[in-house]
Order: structure tokens, then C-alpha cells, then sequence
């Protein structure tokens, strides 16, 4: 079942949960393991471990894979595997964003049939402008997959730019996706809004009310999930997301599963 399908059909009366699985070098460190692409992979599993029954979505964190180099894109590319026949749904936290003809070739790593490291949903990032993120959407769109497009951040350092303008540019974004959801469903794509910033999630719950939310920014970031479960009735609609705070509780599977219930 595609992202959209397995959530559509969840009850709403709780958050979508997602476990971030982000080894930094100070968690890998923290937990006993090397600073290496095995190193990743093992802390990957084990998150996998505490996931499975027990949360909908993993969300590898790319960058933290990416800087092993090849080996750590094939521990990915096997992490991705692994989540998917546990039968996790991946989103991909790659934030790509790019000229339309090059996010057209990150669109064929990641989405499809055909992809080496196919997911179920990936982060994306409008900022080279909304248009530019065709291909990628017509390709998940092909594919059954879900994109997550970046609108308002959790990170402070986000503030200046994506609320500058009148309507602000993030609320100009959210709109950019509302339309294309106009023309083309509601199955492919949604936006990331912060836990951080709940009024805003407001505003975006209610401006695309068919979408899921991608809510990073629970635990190390400072926000709690009762910070955005009175925005809406639906509440599967926010997948609120959290890395270091449950890789904090590691390495026993058994703590990381009692930290992801408490979402
Ligand atoms: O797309 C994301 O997941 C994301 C969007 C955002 O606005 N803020 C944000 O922190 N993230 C990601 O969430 C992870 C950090 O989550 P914490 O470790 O729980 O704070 C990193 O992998 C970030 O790239």
C-alpha cells in the first residue's frame, strides 16, 4: 500500500508517528558504535527494530549516510529495503531541489520501480522555484509515491526568508500545492510545517485539508506532540517526526520503543 493509502485509511484519532533515523556522529558515539558506514547501519537496525509495529514511518536522514560515501548509500540502499519488507513505509529525507531536467534525475534514485533506493515518499525543497519540481511530482505522482514540499521549517534560521513578502512566502507555497493537488489529487503531495511552529500548522491544516503533514522538530528541536494535537480533529493527518530525542533513549530497543509509544 502506497503512503497515501495506508494513512487515508488509518483512524483519526492519533498522530501519525515517524521515526527519524539520523546516526550523527554523536549518537553513534553515544551508543558504543564507530563513526562508520557499519557503524550507521547498526543503529539504523536497531531503530528499525524499535520501529516496527510500533510506528508507520522511518525517515532516514540521507546526509548522514551520504558522508560514508558509496558505502554508506549501499547501507542505505539496504536500510530502505529492510524498513520496506518489515512493512515500514520510507520517506526519504533527501530535500532535493533543483532545475526541473536535474531534479528529473533525482527523481529516478528515488521514486519507482526502476529506482536503486525506491521509497515511498521523499522531502523536497521549492526554493529554485515550485514549477521547477514538476517532473519529480509527475514521476511520484506515476509511482504512487508522496512528496513532501518544504513550507515552513523547523528551524529558526528559516523565519527570515520563508516568511518574507505579503502573503508570505511560505503561505505563497502552500498555495503552489494546493493547486497542483487541484489539478491533479490529492494523492501525491503534501508540505512539511515545523512542530516548532503550531499556528502555522494551523494555517496550513485548514489551507490544504486533504494533505499530510510532515512534522519535524519533537524533542531536540523543543517541541511536544501535545503542542499540535488540538490543530485539528484529524489528527493522522500530522506525521510528527522525531531523530535525536529517540536515538537519545538508545541503544535498547526496548527504551526507543517506550519513547516512540509516548508519541
Ligand atoms: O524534513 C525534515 O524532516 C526536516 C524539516 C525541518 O523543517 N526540520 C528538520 O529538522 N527536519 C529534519 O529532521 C531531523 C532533525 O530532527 P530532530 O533530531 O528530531 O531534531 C533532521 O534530519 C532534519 O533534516
Amino acid at each position: 500500500m502506497t503512503l497515501f493509502e495506508t494513512l487515508s485509511k488509518a483512524p483519526c484519532d492519533a498522530l501519525t508517528r515517524c521515526v527519524g533515523i539520523d546516526p550523527t556522529q554523536d549518537t553513534l558515539t553515544a551508543w558504543g558504535l564507530d563513526d562508520t558506514a557499519t557503524g550507521a547501519q547498526k543503529f539504523a537496525l536497531t531503530m528499525l527494530e524499535a520501529a516496527h509495529n510500533n510506528a508507520s514511518i522511518v525517515k532516514p536522514q540521507v546526509a548522514y549516510f551520504e558522508r560514508f560515501g558509496a558505502e554508506g548509500y549501499r547501507v542505505l540502499t539496504d536500510i530502505i529495503k529492510e524498513a520496506r519488507s518489515m512493512g515500514l513505509l520510507v520517506l526519504a529525507d533527501a530535500k532535493r531541489g533543483d532545475i526541473g531536467s536535474t531534479i528529473d534525475a533525482y527523481s529516478q534514485a528515488w521514486l519507482g520501480d526502476k529506482a536503486p533506493m525506491q521509497v515511498d515518499a521523499i522531502t523536497v525543497t521549492p526554493y529554485l522555484g515550485f514549477g521547477s519540481l514538476k517532473p519529480l511530482l509527475e514521476r511520484a505522482h506515476d509511482a504512487g509515491a508522496y512528496v513532501f514540499v518544504v513550507t515552513r521549517s523547523s528551524n529558526p534560521e528559516g523565519t527570515v526568508l520563508q516568511e518574507h513578502g505579503s502573503p508570505k512566502l511560505w503561505q505563497t507555497i502552500l498555495d503552489d500545492i494546493g493547486t497542483w493537488e487541484a489539478i491533479h489529487g490529492n494523492k501525491t503531495i503534501g508540505a512539511v510545517v515545523g512542530a516548532t511552529v503550531p499556528s502555522d500548522l494551523k494555517y496550513a491544516l485548514e489551507q490544504l485539508p486533504n494533505a499530510y503533514f510532515l512534522t519535524p522538530g519533537i524533542g531536540k528541536q523543543g517541541a511536544k506532540p501535545e503542542d499540535v494535537k488540538a490543530l485539528t480533529p484529524d489528527l493522522k493527518r500530522i506525521i510528527v517526526s522525531s531523530s535525536r530525542g529517540l536515538a537519545a533513549e538508545g541503544p535498547e530497543v526496548t527504551d526507543i520503543r517506550a519513547a516512540i509509544t509516548k508519541i
